[in-house]
């Protein structure tokens, strides 16, 4: 058996003397209390000089706290901290279990340059407890003079303690006589006693290494003296070790104790420290094998533990040669050697210790501190021509106002007067600041990233709609995968042929599949995981739950059925940001990381901008801000199609940023509108419309659309270009739009945190499938207009066959207009090429904006635009027979059904918003009917 597994059979825990963050996440941590029988964590300040002083492990965590505005201490508490939690989670399960004989402890140490000052360690310690805020938690208090009465404070408290830095008997027996009386002073007080522990940290190694060199110059000496020197070379440590433990047995036992035991108490174990031998002429488990016995802790270094695993010889020696110990120490004095005085000096020498490397440590942090708050974000261009005055007098208006402060302060007034929107607008700005809570989440979502991996995981599939899917879809989009990361799928569609590709194209059984819906009653993400869910029960039974997470809010009913599902995790996000807004919380960066992605440097950027739009100073000095006010400027000057120039690798930018912005401002007949994925074009194009957004990789030569956008400046239309420098600063980016984008509905006021439209299509849709359900199928529609070639066209306009309809639809064209291509239809390149040439030739001839996107997904993003926004859309939606279709498990109706109903639903909405529809049924197959419309089209 593996020796540190068989050493449990002595009632010794070992605990590990050592701590780091990629311990933490890459799984070594789990896999040595799984596996190993470790049973606990101790830290002290120069092992974290060591894991985060002396390592790259913490840069990007150190970058987005100093953003932040942390100081150097607070940027190492913070660290600290999420370390110490991350382990705590780790051994929660050992601290929970029935067995847990005082174990699963992780132990956090007071600051070193505390250790002469009680007031100080206690106020620490109290702070450090509440701050890591889990029950399994240690704070460790030297065993200084000044540390004995914080002790006894901590212990009345409630606070487990270790007590750190002992060297000998007499201070042991204070430190046992300051946690009794802790006990008793919490006793008094009608506390209880039961599960608060503590051990008593006696340095071993230390000993040995002072003592060892006086006892050999006596020895080398000679005589009697010498040869008396030579019997106790390497004994004194061991022989402190045995007496203490003899001294424990008679502390802990007789009257005073019983009656604390009476009350639930339990005994400060002693706990075996500084156990790595440092003498080679030693055997290297001397301070582990000499030391086994009952209720007893060693916290054993790294290397020392493997040596153990290797080799060790687990049994019984605590109470071997009592006689020789207690010989070993009587006679010291005969050589002039006071070990009390001797470990005087071991105590002060251990403080300093800790405070050198620990100043070190501190040195280093704020290097990369100062490094990091000198960092500052790349300027929007902006060429506004005509508009700069009307942008400058907003941005005047807004400082008159104090509109940045007013903003971090969530002014909801600064938006709209009525309560309930003022209410709103308060409830959803927490996006504000989830970039911070999140760098705290990283060591959790990466743990969770190598439990995944070690499951044997080969594929993730995300599931959900809009804002729960879209920035999973960009980060697949804009970064290769990354490296042990997991290839990753996005389902955001009830296309039925999509639903079959994805089944088809994953190991079903090996792939994670996440269900994200912040509400959780959202019909999509809930069919795709019965659907998946059914699967995966065929594959393993009862087993299905552990391939399935779910992101959501707190409370939602989906919680409780993803419980009741035995799902694998369930990551609850933050009620108080909206799904567009949720790029940065769980929703985007679980996905993140299980795809490869280092989600802690995302943040950091995305803290570097969050930084630059804080809340003090002018507007002009503020990206976000004046993005903000920018772009609602020129959409109420008439500039409010945002045309989006980005290269290839961030097509898909486009998709988040047409979410964000035209559910955001898409209501009350106002709005922006982001028109993605039109190539660009001379000025002659163009109407008066437009804005031109941009956003491009530093150094990356894009002479083509560089020179277009000169001469579309040239002629008037306002251009703002954004570098990036990488993918990583999409994190700034999505921080940035997210601020302009409250910003620019500000200068709209309306609320850009609500979506009544594409609730009001929802239950449009709703109100379908439930005539479904009642007469198995949907209701009939009106005759089309025309059919042709197996096409058949629906419309309110009327023209002769195919062309005329087509003709008519597009008579109605008018500036500042646009048309926008609803596609519930299965994504192949040759939809999408037919889509963009319809795109181009209407945008040729009639010079309007077009737009495209796949339904049911936009019905999440810019569907709220299309039916809230001003009544300038023509809106040309296409369907077909859903050739593939598939059942749906517990529900009487297919993904095809469903869909037809999403398609049907969001056209009576846009009916009862007036809007100009035109209906395409493309028949059985997408691809040949989408030729004959382009056929049949003359503009
Ligand atoms: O937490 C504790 C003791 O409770 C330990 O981390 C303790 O600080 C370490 O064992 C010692 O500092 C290590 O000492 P050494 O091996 O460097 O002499
Ligand atoms: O953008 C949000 C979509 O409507 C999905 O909402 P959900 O996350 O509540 O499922």
């Amino acid at each position: 058996m593996n020796p540190l597994v068989a050493i449990r059979a002595f009632d010794q825990s070992l605990w590990l003397d050592f701590i780091s963050r990629p311990i933490l996440i890459n799984g070594k941590l789990q896999r040595r209390i799984q596996d190993e029988a470790l049973r606990g964590v101790t830290s002290n300040p120069a092992i974290f000089a060591k894991s985060i002083g002396d390592s790259a492990d913490y840069d990007s965590a150190i970058k987005a706290l100093a953003l932040q505005g942390k100081t150097t201490d607070e940027i190492y508490t913070s660290l600290a901290v999420a370390d110490v939690q991350a382990a705590c989670d780790l051994f929660r399960p050992l601290y929970d279990s029935a067995d847990n004989a005082s174990d699963g402890y992780v132990s956090l140490e007071v600051s070193p340059l505390l250790v002469n000052d009680t007031e100080g360690t206690i106020a620490e310690g109290l702070e450090l407890w509440r701050t890591v805020n889990r029950p399994n938690v240690m704070i460790k208090v030297p065993a200084t003079l000044e540390g004995l009465p914080a002790i006894r404070r901590l212990i009345a408290e409630g606070v487990n303690v270790n007590v750190t830095l002992i060297f000998g008997l007499e201070r042991y027996r204070l430190v046992t006589e300051a946690f009794l009386a802790g006990l008793e002073d919490r006793a008094k007080a009608g506390l209880p006693l039961a599960r608060i522990d503590s051990v008593a940290s006696f340095f071993l190694s230390r000993i040995d290494v002072l003592i060892d060199p006086v006892l050999e110059k006596i020895a080398a000496e000679g005589g009697e003296k010498g040869a008396l020197a030579q019997s106790l070379v390497g004994e004194v440590a061991l022989a402190s070790a045995k007496q203490a433990y003899q001294m424990y047995k008679q502390i802990f036992a007789g009257p005073r104790w019983e009656a604390l035991k009476a009350q639930g108490a339990e005994t400060q174990r002693l706990l075996w420290a500084s156990t790595g031998n440092k003498n080679p002429k030693y055997d290297d488990l001397k301070y582990v094998e000499n030391l086994i016995g009952p209720k007893t802790v060693n916290t054993v270094p790294v290397e020392t533990l493997d040596i153990f695993r290797e080799k060790g010889q687990p049994a019984v020696r605590l109470e071997d040669g009592l006689d020789k110990a207690a010989e070993v120490l009587r006679r010291l004095p005969e050589l002039g050697i006071d070990l009390e005085e001797r470990t005087n000096f071991l105590e002060e020498d251990g403080a300093k210790k800790f405070k050198e490397p620990f100043a070190k440590l501190l040195e280093s942090i704020d290097k990369k501190r100062a490094l990091a708050v000198a960092t500052t974000v790349d300027e929007a261009t902006m060429q506004l021509g005509q508009f700069q005055a009307a942008v400058d007098a907003q941005v005047e208006k807004f400082n008159q106002q104090n509109f940045t402060a007013g903003f971090w302060d969530k002014k909801a007034d600064l938006w709209v007067q009525d309560e309930a929107g003022q209410h709103s607008i308060r409830s959803f700005m927490g996006w504000l600041r989830v970039a911070e809570t999140m760098v705290g989440a990283v060591p959790e979502i990466e743990t969770f990233v190598n439990e995944v991996k070690a499951a044997g995981f080969k594929h993730v599939v995300v599931m959900g709609m809009g804002g729960s899917t879209m920035a999973p879809i960009v980060f697949k989009a804009s970064f290769p995968m990354g490296e042990g990361g997991l290839p990753m799928s996005v389902l955001d569609t009830t296309d039925p042929g999509t639903v079959r590709e994805i089944e088809e194209s994953v190991p079903l059984a090996d792939t994670l599949f996440i269900v994200a819906s912040k509400s959780g009653t959202t019909a999509e993400p809930l069919a795709f995981g019965d659907y998946f869910y059914a699967k995966l029960k065929e594959l393993k039974g009862d087993k299905a739950g552990d391939n399935f997470v779910a992101i959501t809010d707190p409370g939602s009913k989906f919680v409780t059925d993803a419980t009741n599902a035995k799902y694998r995790r369930i990551f609850l996000n933050f009620p108080e940001v909206g799904g567009r807004f949720s790029a940065l919380t769980y929703f985007g960066l679980v996905p993140a990381a299980l795809y490869g992605l280092p989600v802690g440097e995302i943040l950091e950027r995305a803290i570097l901008m969050m930084r630059a739009c804080g809340a003090y100073g002018p507007v002009n000095d503020n990206p976000g801000l004046k993005l903000g006010a920018a772009l609602g400027v020129l959409a109420e000057q008439g500039r409010d199609k945002l045309t989006l120039v980005v290269p290839d690798s961030l097509h898909d930018l486009g998709l988040w940023l047409e979410q964000l912005l035209a559910e955001s401002t898409g209501k009350e007949g106002k709005g922006i509108l982001p028109v993605a994925g039109e190539p660009l074009g001379d000025p002659s194009i163009y109407g008066n419309d437009r804005v031109f957004v941009y956003v491009v990789y530093e150094g990356q030569a894009d002479e083509a659309n560089a020179g277009k956008l000169q001469a579309l400046a040239q002629a008037g239309h306002p251009v703002i270009s954004i570098r990036m420098k990488d993918a990583f600063d999409l994190g700034q980016e999505f921080y940035r739009w997210e601020v302009a984008t409250a910003v620019a509905s500000a200068v709209f006021g309306i609320n850009p945190f609500d979506q009544p439209n594409v609730q009001s299509a929802k239950t449009a849709t709703d109100k379908l499938m439930k005539a479904v359900q009642e007469q198995g199928h949907l209701p009939e529609g009106e005759q089309p207009a025309a059919s042709e070639n197996g096409v058949d066209y629906y419309s309110a306009v009327q023209g002769n066959g195919a062309a005329g309809v087509l003709k008519a639809f597009f008579a109605q064209a008018k500036p500042g207009d646009f048309m926008c291509l609803q596609a519930y239809l299965t994504e192949t390149p040759a939809v999408t090429a037919s889509l963009q040439e319809l795109r181009q030739r209407v945008q040729q001839a009639l010079h309007i904006a077009t737009t495209s996107g796949y339904g049911p997904r936009f019905l999440h993003s810019t569907g709220q635009y299309h039916k809230g926004g001003p009544n300038t859309g023509l809106f040309v939606q296409f369907t077909d027979d859903n050739p593939q279709d598939l059942p749906l498990p517990g529900r009487s109706y297919t993904f095809g059904t469903f869909k037809n109903a999403q398609a049907l639903g969001d056209l009576q909405a846009l009916l009862d918003n007036d809007r100009r529809t035109l209906r395409v049924h493309l028949g059985h197959n997408a691809e040949a009917g989408l030729k004959a419309v382009l056929a049949a089209l003359e503009l």
